[in-house]
């Protein structure tokens, strides 16, 4: 028995691409001697990203396009008409026995000729409110794999899992570690500490509005830990010379980051939200406005419906606003318990999250056991 080759299709977000990187940890015990291959956007994430993780990685054109007759029409239809040809190549050349879509327009190309082809398909969708590609693919599909409930709606119901939402065992592992998290950053042990971040991109709006509230927020003893996304960290880096704040680009590991914050300030796409479910952080959410169907909107209010939350909509942050929420969010915890700020631990809400990479890629290798091969 050599094991399977299996091919993923997760691209242009951190978001798609985050929680396949988890299943493969998985895969790797489950199919020793399988490969393991990745489709994805021609953007420079994911090809840092998967060099840095050493995994054989390719990169197709795909984009959405507008229902309107117009010249962007003709645009994504060009570039997805070189997609899909680069899709059959990468099928040809890896020749798996399953494809996994994570969503995203490169993975609707790709399963495309998987269908065709007659190879099984397999879906994951991390968010409450399912993107098109997935939406599509979901017809074609073997096995639906969902991270919330409330997606099930949107695919062939006799098909779908509610699996939760894969995450890294290096995110794991940092739960309820707060004391050891803050001496490995070398922070204060007790001072209240805030982890902004935008989306795996980044978020200017998030960024500028911190900037002008940081002075008031260093002088009240926060220390701030700060993920601004390459664009901005230059800028950040100037801002102030206090020590309690950190700018940071980008973080492989940002485990450590929550583990050791009091409360998160970020966006709402579904890896976040499932990640500040593990840790059980309060948090303060922007909906990123542009996303498909304002998706992210729906993420934050399932959240919200779990832990504390204070969502605040892209036109009404501002200094002000950010403040008033951050005052509330500090003050209810000092009143819910005397420790609050320092072991604001997280109860399990939901015990699949630990296991979710793990049953995914068990229900695709026992499938392929029991199912023919791509040859
Ligand atoms: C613009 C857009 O359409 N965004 C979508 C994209 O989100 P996007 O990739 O921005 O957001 P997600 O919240 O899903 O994922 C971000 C991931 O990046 C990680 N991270 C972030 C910063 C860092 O320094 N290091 C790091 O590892 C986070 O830990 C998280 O795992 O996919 C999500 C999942 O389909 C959707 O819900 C989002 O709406």
């Amino acid at each position: 028995m050599t094991g399977f080759n299996i091919l993923i299709a997760a691209g242009g977000t951190g978001g798609h691409i985050f929680p396949s990187l988890a299943i493969v940890e998985e895969l790797r015990e489950l199919n020793p001697g399988g490969k393991v291959f990745f489709v994805g956007s021609t953007r420079r994430l994911e090809k840092e990203l998967f060099a840095s993780q050493k995994l054989p990685f390719f990169a197709i054109k795909a984009r959405g396009w507008n229902r309107t007759l117009d010249i962007d029409l003709l645009k994504a239809l060009v570039t997805n008409l070189v997609g899909i040809w680069q899709a059959f190549y990468v099928i040809l050349k890896t020749r798996p026995n399953a494809l996994l879509c994570m969503g995203s327009y490169p993975s609707l190309l790709t399963a495309f000729w998987a269908k065709i082809l007659g190879i099984p398909i397999f879906v994951h969708e991390q968010n409450a409110l399912p993107g098109m590609a997935n939406r599509i693919v979901g017809r074609w599909a073997k096995q639906i794999f969902v991270s919330v409930p409330e997606s099930k709606s949107h695919f062939p119901q006799e098909k779908v899992i509610v699996t939760g939402n894969p995450l890294r065992k290096d995110l794991l592992c940092w739960k309820n570690r707060k004391t050891e998290a803050r001496e490995k950053l070398a922070l204060k042990p007790d001072n209240p500490t805030i982890l902004v971040m935008g989306g795996s991109l980044g978020a200017e709006i998030i960024n500028t509005t911190l900037w002008k509230i940081l002075d008031e927020l260093i002088h009240e003893s926060f220390q701030i830990l700060h993920i601004t996304g390459d664009r901005d960290f230059a800028t950040a880096c100037k801002i102030t010379s206090s020590e309690r704040y950190r700018p940071i680009p980008f973080s492989n590991s940002p485990g450590v980051l929550y583990a050791a914050s009091d409360l998160v300030i970020c966006r709402s796409g579904a890896s976040t939200i499932f990640e500040l479910l593990w840790f059980g952080i309060p948090s303060i959410l922007v909906p990123l406005k542009e996303a498909a169907e304002n998706h992210q909107y729906y993420n934050a209010l399932w959240l919200q419906k779990k832990q504390k939350v204070e969502i605040i909509q892209e036109e009404e942050l501002t200094p002000n606003s950010l403040k008033e929420a951050i005052k509330k969010l500090h003050q209810s915890s000092k009143e819910n318990t005397k420790q609050c700020w320092k072991d604001q631990d997280a109860t399990t809400i939901n015990p699949s999250l630990e296991k979710a990479a793990r049953i995914i890629a068990e229900i695709i290798v026992e499938d392929l056991k029991g199912g023919k091969s791509f040859e």
